[in-house]
Protein backbone atom coordinates (compact mmCIF):
# COMPACT_ATOMS: atom_id res chain seq x y z
CA UNK A 1 0.00 0.00 0.00
CA UNK A 2 1.94 3.35 -1.69
CA UNK A 3 1.79 6.31 1.25
CA UNK A 4 1.34 9.99 -0.02
CA UNK A 5 3.31 12.18 2.24
CA UNK A 6 3.46 15.68 2.94
CA UNK A 7 6.42 17.76 5.18
CA UNK A 8 4.76 20.87 7.17
CA UNK A 9 6.48 23.16 9.31
CA UNK A 10 5.65 24.52 12.87
CA UNK A 11 8.26 27.18 12.98
CA UNK A 12 11.64 26.94 15.38
CA UNK A 13 12.60 24.24 12.95
CA UNK A 14 10.41 21.99 13.87
CA UNK A 15 8.11 19.87 11.39
CA UNK A 16 5.53 17.01 10.74
CA UNK A 17 5.40 14.54 7.92
CA UNK A 18 2.00 13.93 7.22
CA UNK A 19 0.61 10.68 5.53
CA UNK A 20 -1.93 8.92 4.67
CA UNK A 21 -2.94 5.17 2.83
CA UNK A 22 -6.42 3.47 2.40
CA UNK A 23 -6.61 3.10 5.79
CA UNK A 24 -4.67 5.33 7.61
CA UNK A 25 -3.39 8.79 8.25
CA UNK A 26 0.37 8.74 9.61
CA UNK A 27 1.84 11.36 11.47
CA UNK A 28 5.41 11.78 12.06
CA UNK A 29 6.23 14.86 14.03
CA UNK A 30 9.46 16.69 16.04
CA UNK A 31 7.47 19.24 17.70
CA UNK A 32 7.15 18.74 20.97
CA UNK A 33 3.29 19.70 21.63
CA UNK A 34 1.89 18.00 18.48
CA UNK A 35 4.20 15.21 19.48
CA UNK A 36 2.03 15.36 23.36
CA UNK A 37 -1.23 15.81 20.82
CA UNK A 38 -0.89 12.85 18.75
CA UNK A 39 0.32 10.48 21.44
CA UNK A 40 -2.97 9.63 22.72
CA UNK A 41 -3.57 8.36 18.71
CA UNK A 42 -2.42 4.59 18.23
CA UNK A 43 1.44 5.96 18.77
CA UNK A 44 3.74 3.48 16.73
CA UNK A 45 6.97 4.83 17.97
CA UNK A 46 8.23 7.64 19.94
CA UNK A 47 11.34 8.45 21.82
CA UNK A 48 12.32 11.98 23.54
CA UNK A 49 14.44 12.96 20.79
CA UNK A 50 13.02 12.06 17.89
CA UNK A 51 9.97 11.89 15.86
CA UNK A 52 6.29 10.47 17.31
CA UNK A 53 4.82 8.48 14.55
CA UNK A 54 1.45 8.08 15.10
CA UNK A 55 -1.62 6.64 12.90
CA UNK A 56 -5.22 7.49 13.09
CA UNK A 57 -8.12 5.19 10.68
CA UNK A 58 -8.56 7.56 7.64
CA UNK A 59 -12.71 6.94 8.47
CA UNK A 60 -11.90 9.27 11.56
CA UNK A 61 -10.31 11.87 9.11
CA UNK A 62 -12.76 15.08 9.17
CA UNK A 63 -11.10 17.81 6.74
CA UNK A 64 -7.89 18.86 5.45
CA UNK A 65 -7.50 22.04 3.57
CA UNK A 66 -4.92 24.21 2.15
CA UNK A 67 -5.38 28.13 2.77
CA UNK A 68 -3.15 31.00 2.57
CA UNK A 69 0.16 28.66 2.92
CA UNK A 70 -1.34 26.69 5.34
CA UNK A 71 -2.32 23.37 6.01
CA UNK A 72 -4.67 21.98 8.37
CA UNK A 73 -5.97 18.31 8.81
CA UNK A 74 -9.00 17.57 11.48
CA UNK A 75 -9.54 14.33 12.31
CA UNK A 76 -11.31 12.73 15.71
CA UNK A 77 -8.97 10.75 17.95
CA UNK A 78 -9.42 8.75 22.10
CA UNK A 79 -7.41 9.55 24.39
CA UNK A 80 -7.59 5.78 25.95
CA UNK A 81 -8.99 2.98 23.74
CA UNK A 82 -12.44 2.96 26.07
CA UNK A 83 -12.38 6.90 25.46
CA UNK A 84 -14.84 8.68 23.17
CA UNK A 85 -13.48 10.65 20.26
CA UNK A 86 -12.72 14.38 20.30
CA UNK A 87 -11.88 17.00 17.59
CA UNK A 88 -8.04 17.43 16.69
CA UNK A 89 -6.38 19.68 14.25
CA UNK A 90 -2.66 20.01 13.19
CA UNK A 91 -1.67 23.34 11.51
CA UNK A 92 1.36 23.73 9.29
CA UNK A 93 2.87 25.78 6.81
CA UNK A 94 4.21 24.71 3.10
CA UNK A 95 6.17 27.27 1.11
CA UNK A 96 4.91 28.78 -1.99
CA UNK A 97 6.84 26.43 -3.92
CA UNK A 98 5.20 23.58 -2.69
CA UNK A 99 1.53 24.80 -2.59
CA UNK A 100 0.50 22.59 -5.47
CA UNK A 101 1.51 19.56 -4.12
CA UNK A 102 -0.01 21.10 -0.67
CA UNK A 103 -3.38 21.41 -2.61
CA UNK A 104 -3.41 18.10 -4.21
CA UNK A 105 -2.46 16.58 -0.90
CA UNK A 106 -5.56 17.70 0.93
CA UNK A 107 -8.02 17.11 -2.05
CA UNK A 108 -6.44 12.98 -2.00
CA UNK A 109 -6.66 12.70 1.66
CA UNK A 110 -10.03 14.50 1.58
CA UNK A 111 -11.26 11.97 -1.39
CA UNK A 112 -9.90 8.71 0.69
CA UNK A 113 -11.14 9.74 4.21
CA UNK A 114 -14.64 10.20 2.21
CA UNK A 115 -14.16 7.36 0.07
CA UNK A 116 -15.08 9.29 -3.34
CA UNK A 117 -18.12 10.54 -1.32
CA UNK A 118 -19.32 14.18 -0.22
CA UNK A 119 -20.07 14.85 3.26
CA UNK A 120 -24.07 15.72 3.25
CA UNK A 121 -23.92 19.54 3.25
CA UNK A 122 -27.09 20.93 4.39
CA UNK A 123 -28.25 19.97 7.71
CA UNK A 124 -31.50 20.58 9.65
CA UNK A 125 -30.19 20.22 13.28
CA UNK A 126 -33.28 19.64 16.30
CA UNK A 127 -31.83 19.57 19.67
CA UNK A 128 -33.69 19.04 22.48
CA UNK A 129 -32.39 21.37 25.63
CA UNK A 130 -34.79 19.30 27.91
CA UNK A 131 -34.02 15.19 26.62
CA UNK A 132 -32.29 13.06 29.19
CA UNK A 133 -30.14 14.78 31.77
CA UNK A 134 -30.66 18.23 29.87
CA UNK A 135 -27.34 19.06 28.15
CA UNK A 136 -28.52 18.46 24.57
CA UNK A 137 -27.57 21.89 23.48
CA UNK A 138 -23.68 21.76 25.45
CA UNK A 139 -23.39 18.51 23.67
CA UNK A 140 -24.42 20.20 20.26
CA UNK A 141 -22.61 23.24 20.39
CA UNK A 142 -19.54 21.79 22.33
CA UNK A 143 -18.90 18.67 20.26
CA UNK A 144 -21.00 18.09 17.32
CA UNK A 145 -21.16 21.61 15.76
CA UNK A 146 -17.47 22.05 15.32
CA UNK A 147 -17.32 18.87 13.42
CA UNK A 148 -19.98 19.40 11.10
CA UNK A 149 -18.39 23.06 10.21
CA UNK A 150 -15.01 21.71 9.83
CA UNK A 151 -16.34 19.08 7.21
CA UNK A 152 -17.94 22.13 5.22
CA UNK A 153 -21.90 21.62 6.34
CA UNK A 154 -24.27 24.17 6.47
CA UNK A 155 -26.80 23.66 9.43
CA UNK A 156 -30.05 25.15 10.46
CA UNK A 157 -30.07 24.45 13.96
CA UNK A 158 -33.60 24.72 16.36
CA UNK A 159 -34.05 23.60 19.91
CA UNK A 160 -37.40 22.57 20.24
CA UNK A 161 -39.56 24.75 23.04
CA UNK A 162 -42.00 22.36 24.27
CA UNK A 163 -43.57 18.24 23.51
CA UNK A 164 -45.04 17.76 20.19
CA UNK A 165 -42.60 20.93 18.50
CA UNK A 166 -40.81 18.68 16.39
CA UNK A 167 -44.09 16.96 15.35
CA UNK A 168 -44.77 20.47 13.95
CA UNK A 169 -41.40 21.18 12.62
CA UNK A 170 -41.27 17.99 10.93
CA UNK A 171 -44.26 18.13 8.56
CA UNK A 172 -43.44 20.96 7.58
CA UNK A 173 -40.05 20.07 6.48
CA UNK A 174 -38.12 21.08 3.45
CA UNK A 175 -37.50 18.85 1.16
CA UNK A 176 -33.79 19.93 0.12
CA UNK A 177 -32.22 18.79 3.47
CA UNK A 178 -29.61 16.43 2.97
CA UNK A 179 -30.03 14.98 6.62
CA UNK A 180 -31.96 15.32 9.48
CA UNK A 181 -29.54 15.51 12.82
CA UNK A 182 -31.44 14.84 15.95
CA UNK A 183 -30.05 15.80 19.45
CA UNK A 184 -31.75 14.11 21.89
CA UNK A 185 -32.99 10.56 23.07
CA UNK A 186 -35.42 8.35 21.23
CA UNK A 187 -38.47 10.38 22.34
CA UNK A 188 -37.66 13.33 19.98
CA UNK A 189 -37.23 10.78 17.12
CA UNK A 190 -40.49 9.40 17.60
CA UNK A 191 -41.95 13.27 16.97
CA UNK A 192 -39.70 13.85 14.07
CA UNK A 193 -40.97 10.29 12.38
CA UNK A 194 -44.70 11.13 13.34
CA UNK A 195 -44.37 14.52 11.77
CA UNK A 196 -42.65 13.35 8.78
CA UNK A 197 -45.62 10.93 8.64
CA UNK A 198 -47.89 14.19 8.10
CA UNK A 199 -45.60 15.88 5.38
CA UNK A 200 -47.78 16.48 2.26
CA UNK A 201 -45.44 14.31 0.50
CA UNK A 202 -44.51 11.90 3.14
CA UNK A 203 -42.52 8.99 0.96
CA UNK A 204 -40.29 11.79 -0.05
CA UNK A 205 -40.01 13.52 3.41
CA UNK A 206 -38.84 9.89 5.14
CA UNK A 207 -36.44 9.45 2.20
CA UNK A 208 -34.16 12.18 4.46
CA UNK A 209 -31.85 9.87 6.18
CA UNK A 210 -32.20 10.77 10.21
CA UNK A 211 -28.81 10.29 12.23
CA UNK A 212 -29.57 10.58 15.84
CA UNK A 213 -27.05 12.44 18.38
CA UNK A 214 -27.02 10.86 21.70
CA UNK A 215 -28.55 13.09 24.19
CA UNK A 216 -31.49 11.62 25.94
CA UNK A 217 -32.05 9.10 28.78
CA UNK A 218 -32.17 5.36 26.82
CA UNK A 219 -30.46 6.86 23.14
CA UNK A 220 -31.59 3.26 21.78
CA UNK A 221 -31.38 4.32 18.27
CA UNK A 222 -27.94 5.23 18.24
CA UNK A 223 -26.64 2.59 19.90
CA UNK A 224 -28.27 0.33 17.52
CA UNK A 225 -26.51 2.44 14.42
CA UNK A 226 -23.12 2.90 16.86
CA UNK A 227 -23.14 -0.17 18.87
CA UNK A 228 -22.32 0.02 22.63
CA UNK A 229 -18.58 1.62 22.18
CA UNK A 230 -19.86 4.54 19.82
CA UNK A 231 -23.81 4.43 20.50
CA UNK A 232 -23.17 7.31 23.33
CA UNK A 233 -20.45 9.12 21.98
CA UNK A 234 -21.32 12.63 20.82
CA UNK A 235 -18.89 12.88 18.22
CA UNK A 236 -18.87 9.46 16.87
CA UNK A 237 -22.86 10.28 15.99
CA UNK A 238 -21.09 13.42 14.13
CA UNK A 239 -18.66 11.28 12.15
CA UNK A 240 -21.62 9.16 11.41
CA UNK A 241 -23.62 12.13 9.64
CA UNK A 242 -20.25 12.42 7.56
CA UNK A 243 -19.36 9.34 6.92
CA UNK A 244 -22.25 6.93 7.51
CA UNK A 245 -24.77 5.90 4.24
CA UNK A 246 -28.60 5.92 4.21
CA UNK A 247 -29.88 2.50 5.64
CA UNK A 248 -33.86 1.88 4.69
CA UNK A 249 -35.51 0.95 8.08
CA UNK A 250 -39.35 -0.07 8.94
CA UNK A 251 -41.13 1.57 10.41
CA UNK A 252 -44.55 0.42 12.52
CA UNK A 253 -48.06 1.85 12.00
CA UNK A 254 -49.74 1.67 15.52
CA UNK A 255 -53.65 2.01 15.13
CA UNK A 256 -55.68 2.33 18.45
CA UNK A 257 -59.15 3.28 17.45
CA UNK A 258 -59.61 6.27 15.20
CA UNK A 259 -55.41 7.30 16.02
CA UNK A 260 -52.54 6.36 13.66
CA UNK A 261 -49.11 6.79 14.74
CA UNK A 262 -46.04 6.16 13.95
CA UNK A 263 -43.36 3.78 16.36
CA UNK A 264 -40.01 3.24 15.38
CA UNK A 265 -38.81 1.11 18.09
CA UNK A 266 -40.54 -0.17 20.94
CA UNK A 267 -44.30 -0.76 22.04
CA UNK A 268 -44.18 -2.11 25.80
CA UNK A 269 -46.82 -3.28 28.59
CA UNK A 270 -46.36 -4.66 31.81
CA UNK A 271 -42.97 -3.87 33.93
CA UNK A 272 -40.98 -2.71 30.23
CA UNK A 273 -43.70 0.20 30.44
CA UNK A 274 -44.04 0.48 34.13
CA UNK A 275 -40.82 0.84 34.78
CA UNK A 276 -40.29 3.76 31.99
CA UNK A 277 -43.28 5.65 33.09
CA UNK A 278 -42.44 5.61 36.89
CA UNK A 279 -39.04 7.08 36.53
CA UNK A 280 -39.78 9.70 33.77
CA UNK A 281 -38.99 12.18 36.19
CA UNK A 282 -35.72 10.36 37.14
CA UNK A 283 -34.22 11.47 33.30
CA UNK A 284 -31.29 13.06 35.00
CA UNK A 285 -30.19 9.66 36.18
CA UNK A 286 -29.25 8.89 32.35
CA UNK A 287 -29.78 5.21 31.48
CA UNK A 288 -29.49 4.33 35.27
CA UNK A 289 -33.11 5.15 35.75
CA UNK A 290 -34.24 1.96 33.81
CA UNK A 291 -31.98 -0.14 35.93
CA UNK A 292 -33.76 1.22 39.16
CA UNK A 293 -37.25 1.42 37.61
CA UNK A 294 -36.93 -2.59 36.38
CA UNK A 295 -35.28 -3.38 39.93
CA UNK A 296 -38.93 -1.65 41.39
CA UNK A 297 -41.07 -3.65 39.19
CA UNK A 298 -39.42 -6.86 40.34
CA UNK A 299 -40.53 -6.44 43.78
CA UNK A 300 -44.34 -5.17 42.77
CA UNK A 301 -44.31 -8.66 40.62
CA UNK A 302 -47.51 -7.15 38.95
CA UNK A 303 -48.76 -9.29 36.49
CA UNK A 304 -50.23 -8.46 33.32
CA UNK A 305 -53.23 -9.41 31.56
CA UNK A 306 -53.54 -8.94 27.94
CA UNK A 307 -54.81 -11.44 24.86
CA UNK A 308 -51.64 -10.78 22.45
CA UNK A 309 -52.59 -12.13 17.92
CA UNK A 310 -49.70 -12.32 15.84
CA UNK A 311 -48.77 -13.07 12.39
CA UNK A 312 -46.10 -15.00 13.19
CA UNK A 313 -43.85 -16.08 10.56
CA UNK A 314 -40.61 -17.12 12.80
CA UNK A 315 -40.76 -18.96 16.40
CA UNK A 316 -37.40 -21.02 16.07
CA UNK A 317 -34.88 -18.93 18.16
CA UNK A 318 -32.16 -20.50 16.67
CA UNK A 319 -33.40 -20.02 12.76
CA UNK A 320 -33.74 -16.42 13.82
CA UNK A 321 -30.09 -16.17 15.09
CA UNK A 322 -29.19 -18.26 11.90
CA UNK A 323 -30.79 -15.13 10.16
CA UNK A 324 -28.98 -13.26 11.29
CA UNK A 325 -25.87 -14.97 10.68
CA UNK A 326 -26.40 -14.80 7.10
CA UNK A 327 -27.35 -10.85 6.95
CA UNK A 328 -23.84 -10.40 8.35
CA UNK A 329 -21.91 -12.54 6.88
CA UNK A 330 -23.74 -11.00 3.22
CA UNK A 331 -23.07 -7.44 4.33
CA UNK A 332 -19.34 -8.29 5.22
CA UNK A 333 -19.16 -9.76 1.65
CA UNK A 334 -21.01 -6.38 0.17
CA UNK A 335 -23.89 -8.74 -0.83
CA UNK A 336 -27.19 -7.71 -0.66
CA UNK A 337 -29.76 -8.32 2.06
CA UNK A 338 -32.53 -10.95 0.97
CA UNK A 339 -35.22 -10.87 3.37
CA UNK A 340 -36.52 -14.64 5.05
CA UNK A 341 -40.00 -15.67 4.28
CA UNK A 342 -42.54 -13.62 5.28
CA UNK A 343 -44.94 -16.61 5.56
CA UNK A 344 -47.00 -17.14 8.10
CA UNK A 345 -45.60 -19.96 10.40
CA UNK A 346 -48.98 -22.21 11.95
CA UNK A 347 -48.50 -23.92 15.68
CA UNK A 348 -49.04 -27.47 14.17
CA UNK A 349 -46.90 -31.20 13.99
CA UNK A 350 -44.60 -29.09 11.38
CA UNK A 351 -43.59 -26.25 13.85
CA UNK A 352 -43.85 -27.14 17.46
CA UNK A 353 -43.23 -24.82 19.90
CA UNK A 354 -45.53 -22.14 18.62
CA UNK A 355 -48.03 -19.87 20.26
CA UNK A 356 -51.73 -20.76 21.07
CA UNK A 357 -54.51 -21.26 18.34
CA UNK A 358 -54.93 -20.50 14.78
CA UNK A 359 -57.23 -17.86 13.79
CA UNK A 360 -57.00 -16.95 9.90
CA UNK A 361 -53.17 -16.37 9.92
CA UNK A 362 -53.48 -14.91 13.33
CA UNK A 363 -52.20 -16.80 16.36
CA UNK A 364 -52.93 -15.72 19.76
CA UNK A 365 -51.04 -15.67 23.15
CA UNK A 366 -53.72 -15.00 26.33
CA UNK A 367 -51.80 -16.61 29.40
CA UNK A 368 -51.14 -13.82 31.95
CA UNK A 369 -47.77 -12.06 31.53
CA UNK A 370 -45.14 -9.82 33.37
CA UNK A 371 -44.46 -7.86 30.25
CA UNK A 372 -44.93 -7.50 26.21
CA UNK A 373 -41.82 -5.36 24.13
CA UNK A 374 -42.43 -5.60 20.26
CA UNK A 375 -40.35 -3.60 18.22
CA UNK A 376 -37.15 -3.17 15.93
CA UNK A 377 -33.48 -2.46 16.96
CA UNK A 378 -31.41 -4.86 19.60
CA UNK A 379 -31.23 -1.83 22.02
CA UNK A 380 -33.47 -0.10 24.01
CA UNK A 381 -30.76 1.25 26.34
CA UNK A 382 -27.59 0.22 27.38
CA UNK A 383 -28.24 -2.23 30.25
CA UNK A 384 -31.12 -4.23 28.14
CA UNK A 385 -30.89 -6.03 24.75
CA UNK A 386 -34.04 -6.50 24.12
CA UNK A 387 -34.67 -7.74 20.32
CA UNK A 388 -31.20 -9.34 19.78
CA UNK A 389 -32.04 -10.69 16.12
CA UNK A 390 -33.74 -7.29 14.57
CA UNK A 391 -33.01 -6.93 11.50
CA UNK A 392 -33.73 -3.15 10.41
CA UNK A 393 -35.75 -4.02 7.06
CA UNK A 394 -36.93 -7.71 6.93
CA UNK A 395 -40.58 -6.83 7.00
CA UNK A 396 -41.35 -7.82 10.49
CA UNK A 397 -41.48 -6.80 14.18
CA UNK A 398 -40.10 -8.78 16.57
CA UNK A 399 -42.17 -9.33 20.06
CA UNK A 400 -41.02 -10.45 23.17
CA UNK A 401 -42.98 -12.25 25.91
CA UNK A 402 -41.94 -12.47 29.16
CA UNK A 403 -43.79 -15.04 30.73
CA UNK A 404 -45.00 -15.02 34.46
CA UNK A 405 -41.74 -16.37 37.04
CA UNK A 406 -40.47 -15.48 40.18
CA UNK A 407 -38.93 -12.46 41.55
CA UNK A 408 -35.33 -14.35 41.62
CA UNK A 409 -34.86 -15.43 38.08
CA UNK A 410 -36.03 -12.19 37.24
CA UNK A 411 -32.97 -10.63 38.98
CA UNK A 412 -30.67 -13.35 37.75
CA UNK A 413 -32.03 -12.54 34.42
CA UNK A 414 -30.16 -9.35 34.77
CA UNK A 415 -27.25 -11.03 34.64
CA UNK A 416 -26.03 -10.32 30.79
CA UNK A 417 -29.06 -8.64 29.64
CA UNK A 418 -27.25 -6.14 27.96
CA UNK A 419 -25.77 -8.41 25.54
CA UNK A 420 -29.44 -10.37 24.89
CA UNK A 421 -28.38 -13.42 27.68
CA UNK A 422 -32.13 -13.02 28.16
CA UNK A 423 -33.04 -13.92 24.76
CA UNK A 424 -32.54 -17.44 25.47
CA UNK A 425 -34.74 -17.98 28.68
CA UNK A 426 -37.33 -20.41 27.55
CA UNK A 427 -39.72 -18.42 29.47
CA UNK A 428 -38.92 -15.41 27.27
CA UNK A 429 -41.78 -15.90 24.24
CA UNK A 430 -40.02 -14.85 21.17
CA UNK A 431 -41.87 -14.25 17.47
CA UNK A 432 -41.70 -12.29 14.57
CA UNK A 433 -44.49 -11.19 13.61
CA UNK A 434 -45.90 -9.34 10.29
CA UNK A 435 -48.28 -7.72 12.74
CA UNK A 436 -49.69 -8.11 15.81
CA UNK A 437 -53.01 -6.82 18.36
CA UNK A 438 -53.00 -6.29 21.89
CA UNK A 439 -56.20 -6.17 23.54
CA UNK A 440 -55.84 -5.82 27.57
CA UNK A 441 -58.49 -7.81 29.70
CA UNK A 442 -57.76 -5.50 32.37
CA UNK A 443 -58.96 -1.89 33.29
CA UNK A 444 -55.70 -0.40 34.11
CA UNK A 445 -52.55 -0.76 32.93
CA UNK A 446 -49.53 1.19 30.30
CA UNK A 447 -48.96 1.07 26.96
CA UNK A 448 -45.43 3.13 26.52
CA UNK A 449 -44.55 3.26 22.43
CA UNK A 450 -41.16 4.25 21.84
CA UNK A 451 -40.99 5.65 25.70
CA UNK A 452 -44.16 7.84 25.02
CA UNK A 453 -47.49 6.94 27.39
CA UNK A 454 -50.49 6.06 25.47
CA UNK A 455 -54.41 5.30 26.62
CA UNK A 456 -53.93 1.58 27.78
CA UNK A 457 -56.55 0.42 25.05
CA UNK A 458 -56.30 -2.18 22.38
CA UNK A 459 -53.71 -1.28 19.22
CA UNK A 460 -52.90 -2.82 16.31
CA UNK A 461 -49.23 -2.46 15.22
CA UNK A 462 -48.36 -3.62 11.41
CA UNK A 463 -44.81 -3.06 9.91
CA UNK A 464 -44.07 -0.39 7.32
CA UNK A 465 -41.41 -2.12 4.95
CA UNK A 466 -38.60 -0.05 4.23
CA UNK A 467 -40.53 3.34 4.55
CA UNK A 468 -37.69 5.41 6.93
CA UNK A 469 -34.51 6.34 6.08
CA UNK A 470 -31.21 6.44 8.69
CA UNK A 471 -27.42 7.64 8.39
CA UNK A 472 -25.63 4.48 9.54
CA UNK A 473 -21.89 2.99 8.89
CA UNK A 474 -22.65 -0.34 8.46
CA UNK A 475 -25.73 -1.87 6.51
CA UNK A 476 -27.16 -3.48 9.67
CA UNK A 477 -27.73 -2.74 12.98
CA UNK A 478 -24.29 -2.80 14.83
CA UNK A 479 -24.71 -4.16 18.07
CA UNK A 480 -23.21 -7.74 18.03
CA UNK A 481 -25.19 -10.65 20.09
CA UNK A 482 -23.38 -13.25 21.42
CA UNK A 483 -24.63 -16.75 21.58
CA UNK A 484 -23.81 -19.57 23.45
CA UNK A 485 -23.87 -23.06 21.34
CA UNK A 486 -24.57 -26.34 22.53
CA UNK A 487 -21.19 -26.73 23.54
CA UNK A 488 -21.21 -23.72 25.59
CA UNK A 489 -18.97 -21.85 23.58
CA UNK A 490 -19.83 -18.04 22.95
CA UNK A 491 -19.86 -16.92 19.49
CA UNK A 492 -20.34 -13.77 18.21
CA UNK A 493 -22.91 -12.69 15.27
N1 LIG B 1 -38.30 22.01 25.00
C1 LIG B 1 -38.93 20.96 25.51
N2 LIG B 1 -39.42 21.02 26.78
C2 LIG B 1 -40.02 19.95 27.33
N3 LIG B 1 -40.20 18.77 26.68
C3 LIG B 1 -39.73 18.67 25.44
C4 LIG B 1 -39.07 19.76 24.79
N4 LIG B 1 -38.71 19.35 23.55
C5 LIG B 1 -39.12 18.08 23.43
N5 LIG B 1 -39.73 17.66 24.55
C6 LIG B 1 -40.29 16.32 24.88
O1 LIG B 1 -39.29 15.58 25.59
C7 LIG B 1 -39.54 14.19 25.36
C8 LIG B 1 -38.34 13.34 25.71
O2 LIG B 1 -37.24 13.70 24.94
P1 LIG B 1 -35.97 12.82 24.57
O3 LIG B 1 -36.33 11.62 23.87
O4 LIG B 1 -35.06 13.75 23.86
O5 LIG B 1 -35.31 12.46 25.97
P2 LIG B 1 -35.46 11.18 26.89
O6 LIG B 1 -36.89 10.74 26.94
O7 LIG B 1 -34.80 11.54 28.16
O8 LIG B 1 -34.56 10.10 26.19
P3 LIG B 1 -34.96 8.60 25.68
O9 LIG B 1 -36.20 8.78 24.86
O10 LIG B 1 -33.78 8.14 24.90
O11 LIG B 1 -35.17 7.81 26.92
C9 LIG B 1 -39.96 14.16 23.91
O12 LIG B 1 -40.85 13.12 23.67
C10 LIG B 1 -40.61 15.51 23.66
O13 LIG B 1 -42.01 15.40 23.60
Amino acid sequence: MSTRELVIEHGNGTFTTLGFTETSLTIVTNDDDLAQQVSCCQTLFSSPRTSVISEVPIRQVVAATFLSGVVKVSYLVRKGKKQHLHLTQIFGHVDDAHSVPAREWCHSVTQVAYKGGNPPKVLRVLINPRGGPGKALQIYLNQVEPILLEAGCEVEVTCTTRAGHAIELAQTIDLGYDALVIVSGDGLIHEVMNGLAKHPQPEKAFSIPIAPIPAGSGNGLSLNILGLQDGLDPCAAALNVLKGRPMKIDLLSFTQGNQKRISFMSQTVGLMADLDIETEHLRWMGDLRFVWGYLRGVMAHKTCKMEFSMKVTEHDKSRMVDALHARRTSAAKGLPFVSPSSEIVPNDDKHPGGPGSLDGGWVKFDKPVLWMAAGKGPYVSRSLMQFPVSHPDDGLVDISIQEVVGRKFLLDAMDGAEVGRSFWLNSNRYFKATAYRAKPLAPHGVLMVDGEAFPFEEFQIDVLHRLGTLISPYPHYAPDFKVIDAKGTERTV
